[in-house]
């Protein structure tokens, strides 16, 4: 932002004039959001952010609104843009001690969050801190500006207090900390406005960080022709587990299946062959013994996407067989017990990933990436991400509620539809299935990795409160159908 900012102030627009236009949009949103009666309490801080909340104010004051300017800081350490809105203002304003606060808070219908956005580089302590604490207290409804102060717009990470805001007014380009945790539930509800920041600026800048949208691999996914035959949509295959441990891996194949691969073929140790046929229809069952035998399978060279872990179990027999796996020159899909058989020589399994062609997804949740890579777990989420694709040399979709999927490349993408109810055994199992069957179709992985999130997440969306992993393959049948009508 900083970088768009210059180069818009640069090519001739002044910075007095972007604050004006971010403070014009703050002011329509909050008389949306407030009677015309309404006294809305404008909370400011000593950068820019306060700037916009300053011109914010004119404006509600102009449009009839009782607005009261409360200061953090002595108007007289305001500097450049911030200081010229202050200047422009023309309203009284007072410097609040934080013990004052509740007081002057209290009978407003709205309260302006205008005390840190963009230039937050520390915890707020002390009487910041103090400030966003009072106003979560006092029950008023908040309006943030670009940010709920106290996010992180970075990483969406906030290390000491924070406001809680039920809307947020961002400028020009939504940040990762709208919609990485706990920045997307403190911001609540975001409108991005423009405020005269041209879109070519964004060539130059080249952003690797994106929202998860079709918008960001819609064309790289190859919707069927008339002409098309099911080999032409690839052969995938999905590991099974033992007896005891079946149903994780003919999940993932279902969703395989759904997410449009050409065939799928559950291969089955020789003892689980019974309970897997008997649960079988369109997926294809194959007995596969020992390592051997998966060289056996993979000698068959139509065979382009694998998907191991869910229910294979923790052995070093898995981690073998991952290894047999990656010496093929299939798209591969690690999974849970996949990623911890090798929580204790990662470095091997990074070391073959990098060595081959075709590319290797990791899917780990929390508890599967600390055993992979214990020293990243204190970054913040799209870190952790983005270092671990970097050494790894695989496509990692680090999974939660706020699932971001990390390219080698620099690439990261942050997805934000998952309902709250996908939560729920065997989730992961799918969404390991629906990535192996957008492989199939030689997808490319981070567009795979990232559509399948987001495909999962529209599946949970549409299958609704209450779902059950079973449910999710199905409901994704009228995700796809929307997908493929919307050009
Ligand atoms: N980019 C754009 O296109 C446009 C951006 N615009 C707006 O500008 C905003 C960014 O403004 P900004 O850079 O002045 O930073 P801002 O968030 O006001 O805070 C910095 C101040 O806070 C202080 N400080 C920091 N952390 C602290 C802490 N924990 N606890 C206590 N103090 C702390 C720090 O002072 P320090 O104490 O470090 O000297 C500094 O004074 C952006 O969010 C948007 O609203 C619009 O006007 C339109 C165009
Ligand atoms: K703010």
């Amino acid at each position: 932002m900083g970088q768009a900012d210059n180069m818009t102030i640069a090519s001739g627009t002044r910075g007095i004039t972007l604050m004006e236009r971010a403070g014009d949009h703050v002011a329509r949103v909050a008389s949306e959001m407030c009677s015309s009666q309404g006294r809305i309490a404008i909370v400011c801080g000593p950068g820019s952010n306060g700037g916009d909340g300053f011109v914010a104010a004119r404006h509600l004051h102009q449009a009839g609104h009782a607005v009261d300017v409360l200061l953090l800081k002595d108007p007289a350490g305001l500097k450049g843009d911030a200081a010229i809105a202050f200047g422009q203002m023309g309203l009284p304003s007072q410097i609040v001690e934080p013990a004052e606060l509740k007081e002057n808070l209290s009978g407003c219908d709205l309260i302006i969050d205008a005390l840190f956005g963009a230039g937050l580089d520390r915890p707020l302590e002390g009487n910041a801190a103090a400030f966003a604490d009072t106003i979560n207290k006092s029950g008023v409804p908040v309006l943030a500006v670009d940010l709920a102060s106290g996010v992180n717009g970075s990483t969406g990470e906030a290390e000491g207090a924070a406001v809680q805001a039920v809307r947020s007014v961002t400028f020009f380009r939504c940040k990762p900390g709208h919609y990485l945790l706990p920045g997307r539930d403190l911001c609540g509800d975001v409108s991005c406005v423009d405020i005269g920041i041209p879109e070519s600026v964004l060539h130059e800048i080249g952003p690797q960080t994106f929202v998860n949208e079709p918008t960001l691999w819609r064309d790289a996914w190859t919707v069927p022709g008339r002409a098309g035959h099911k080999y032409d949509r690839g052969h995938a295959v999905v590991f099974s587990g033992p007896m005891s441990s079946t149903g994780a891996a003919r999940l993932a194949a279902g969703a395989c299946l759904r997410a449009g691969a050409g065939l799928v073929t559950l291969a089955s140790p020789p003892s689980a062959m019974m309970v897997n046929a008997s649960h079988l229809t369109a997926v294809m069952l194959r007995s596969v013994e020992g390592l051997e035998g998966i060289s056996d399978l993979l000698a068959d060279k139509r065979l382009n996407s694998l998907l191991i872990g869910p229910g294979y179990g923790v052995s070093d027999d898995t981690s073998e067989a991952v290894s047999v796996l990656l010496n093929s020159e299939c798209a591969i899909v690690l999974d849970a017990d996949a990623l911890t058989s090798h929580q204790n020589a990662p470095e091997a399994l990074f070391t073959q990933i990098k060595g081959r062609k075709a590319p290797v997804v990791l899917t780990p949740h929390d508890g599967e990436f600390v055993r992979l890579f214990p020293d990243l777990v204190a970054l913040d989420k799209l870190a952790r991400a983005r270092g671990a694709a970097a050494r790894s040399g695989a496509i990692v979709l680090l999974k939660g509620a706020d699932t971001v999927i990390a390219s080698p490349d620099g690439r990261a993408a942050i997805n934000s539809n998952a309902p709250p109810w996908l939560a729920t055994a065997g989730s992961g199992d799918v969404l390991a299935g629906i990535i192996c069957g957008l492989l199939a179709q030689k997808m490319p992985a981070f567009e795979a990795a990232a559509m399948a999130a987001w495909l999962h997440g529209a599946a949970g969306v549409e299958a609704g409160a209450g779902l059950i992993a079973e449910d999710l393959a199905p409901a994704m049948r009228p995700v796809i159908a929307r997908l493929v009508e919307k050009p």
